[in-house]
């Protein structure tokens, strides 16, 4: 058994768990008037409402005894202070130092990196304003208008999802189209209609070595050559951002149009680097940098938070006590609001990539869950296909609602609608409908016994179903920066917890590397093939439909 689930909190946690089996959240509440107040905490204009959750004073003291003995603070210090944490890439951890506000140097290597970051800060800040203000010119003269955005993964995700999320916020004038799949229905839908000669392409790739948004440069390229633009058109029309500078001139790219990144940043930790270079095209510069600001207050709040006022840590310690306590393999998260419908997508990489992990230190295979699956959809949406699942099913998925208070265009009936649903859902999931109230309902129906009792039976809602309910004013961009935060933090808890490297993604190369060796054969019809029998299969298909 390992250590872990031998320390005494861990045990403390899963006699708790036994404790409770048979209790209802509904009596909770019932003789508890102050549950709410005492299980709620704001911090960067967002509020968390706990109250809905399973867990009582005691298991939440020992949730966070188990965050002390764990270490949570000593490792987060470790992270902010640039300590080699990835250590399986030996790498520092610093996508806290793209929003490091403080003035205060962060030391990589023994430099201070901070000279660097702000340097990039303003190329973003005036290449922005070049772009807004018409002074960056397309070949011909005219404005460029058109932004592509290539890139997959954490070079697509958070631009396009912090952009989408932002939408009140856009400038008049520029549109940003992101690609991120190799499929070409993509690239090739985007380009449609688009006037080559006032388009901008941003390439967005850390390794500068990713299959799809290399490929879909090259395409755009062709496009680009093929509408009337030439070789020495290029530096006016594409620019990367990159840690891999040499590729990327390599590749044709204008060293002055290369916007740098450093390996001490994580793909899916990226949008705060010049990856969000498409945000600040999109929102304006200003309101990029109200993001970045609103990330460093979470940051702060992070920092010097006792952990039971700590957000990211409340909402870490939950989520361990569902996992390795309660048997959750899944969270939802549930959007009350159409602009951060991607939001949940944002999350699944990062909280996924990052914890979805079996080994724990150096080598030690772990004996208890880790990371779960993270999906979700905007609310209200989801109250019409999967709700179903977790009011009634058979496992338990605990669940994140999110609400702003205020929205644009507000249209108070809407509004009202959207959050009376976010709020009954809740509601419902935590109290349930009794057999018994099932069965009075169905009084004077006409119904013989058996057929009042089996219906009463599929009606009853057993709840008990925990929640989470952040509130916010409005989603405005330092609002959002410190939301990303606050989950970026809650995944470094969590993997704190499980002693996880939350910061390598190993698991995603082999799939690479055998997909190469399969491109190779279906290029070449000719080549023998000698994979597994399937794989065999399939490729032969794929030859003989593309004869
Ligand atoms: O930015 P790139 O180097 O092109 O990488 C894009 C993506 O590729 C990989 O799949 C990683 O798992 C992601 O974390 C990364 O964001």
């Amino acid at each position: 058994m390992t250590a872990l689930r031998q320390s005494p909190h861990w045990q403390q946690l899963t006699s708790l768990a036994h404790s409770l089996e048979g209790q209802h959240m509904r009596d909770w509440f019932a003789t508890d008037p102050q549950r709410t107040e005492r299980l709620s905490a704001s911090a960067c204009g967002i509020h968390l409402d706990y109250s809905k959750n399973r867990v009582t004073d005691e298991v939440l003291s020992a949730l966070y005894d188990l965050a002390r003995e764990q270490g949570v603070e000593a490792k987060r210090d470790a992270m902010f202070s640039g300590d080699i944490i990835n250590h399986t890439e030996q790498r520092a951890v610093l996508h806290t130092a793209l929003r490091n506000f403080s003035g205060k140097p962060v030391m990589v290597d023994g430099q201070d990196v901070m000279p660097e970051v702000l340097a990039t800060q303003d190329k973003i800040r005036d290449f922005t304003h070049s772009i807004h203000q018409g002074k960056r010119l397309g070949y011909t003269g005219k404005p460029l208008t058109h932004i592509v955005a290539v890139g997959i993964g954490g070079s697509f995700l958070g631009p396009k999802i912090m952009s989408e999320a932002l939408k009140p916020y856009w400038v008049d004038g520029v549109n940003v189209h992101y690609v991120a799949n190799v499929d070409g229905c993509h690239i090739h839908d985007v380009l449609a209609g688009l006037d080559h000669e006032q388009t901008l392409v941003v390439m967005s790739s850390k390794s500068f070595s990713t299959q799809e948004t290399l490929q879909n440069t090259l395409t755009a390229k062709e496009w680009f050559l093929s509408a009337g633009g030439s070789q020495q058109d290029i530096a006016k029309h594409f620019i990367a951002i990159s840690s891999n500078i040499s590729a990327a001139t390599e590749f044709g790219m204008a060293e002055d149009n290369i916007f740098p990144m450093w390996d001490w940043v994580g793909g899916r930790y990226s949008l705060w680097s010049a990856i969000g270079l498409p945000i600040a095209l999109t929102i304006g510069y200003d309101n990029y940098r109200a993001l970045l600001e609103g990330a460093f207050e979470m940051d702060n709040h992070f920092c010097s938070a006792p952990l039971e006022q700590n957000l990211p840590v409340i909402m870490a310690m939950l989520g361990v006590w569902y996992v390795n306590f309660q048997h959750a393999q899944s969270h939802v998260l549930l959007p009350y609001y159409h602009y951060l419908r991607g939001f949940p997508a944002y999350v699944q990489q990062l909280d996924m990539e990052s914890n979805g992990k079996r080994i724990a230190g150096s080598a030690e295979t772990v004996d208890y869950a880790t990371g779960p699956v993270i999906w979700g959809s905007e609310g209200t949406n989801g109250q019409h296909s999967f709700h179903q699942l977790i009011h009634q099913g058979q496992v338990l998925i605990p669940a994140d609602f999110m609400l702003p208070l205020n929205v644009p265009n507000q249209n108070d009936t809407h509004h009202a609608m959207l959050a009376s649903n976010c709020f009954g859902q809740t509601q419902a999931l935590m109290q349930g409908k009794t057999y018994d109230e099932c069965y009075a309902d169905l009084d004077g129906k006409g119904l013989d016994e058996d057929t009042r009792h089996s219906l009463a039976m599929h009606k009853t809602m057993p709840g008990n179903k925990p929640s989470n309910t952040l509130l916010f004013n409005q989603l405005d961009p330092k609002t959002l920066g410190s939301l990303v935060a606050l989950y970026e933090h809650k995944v470094f808890v969590q993997g704190a917890i499980w002693g996880v490297n939350s910061f390598d993604q190993w698991g995603v190369e082999l799939g690479k590397v055998l997909g190469n060796a399969v491109l190779a054969k279906l290029t070449d019809s000719d080549a023998p093939l000698d994979f597994d029998a399937s794989t065999n299969h399939l490729i032969n298909a794929f030859r003989n439909a593309n004869q």
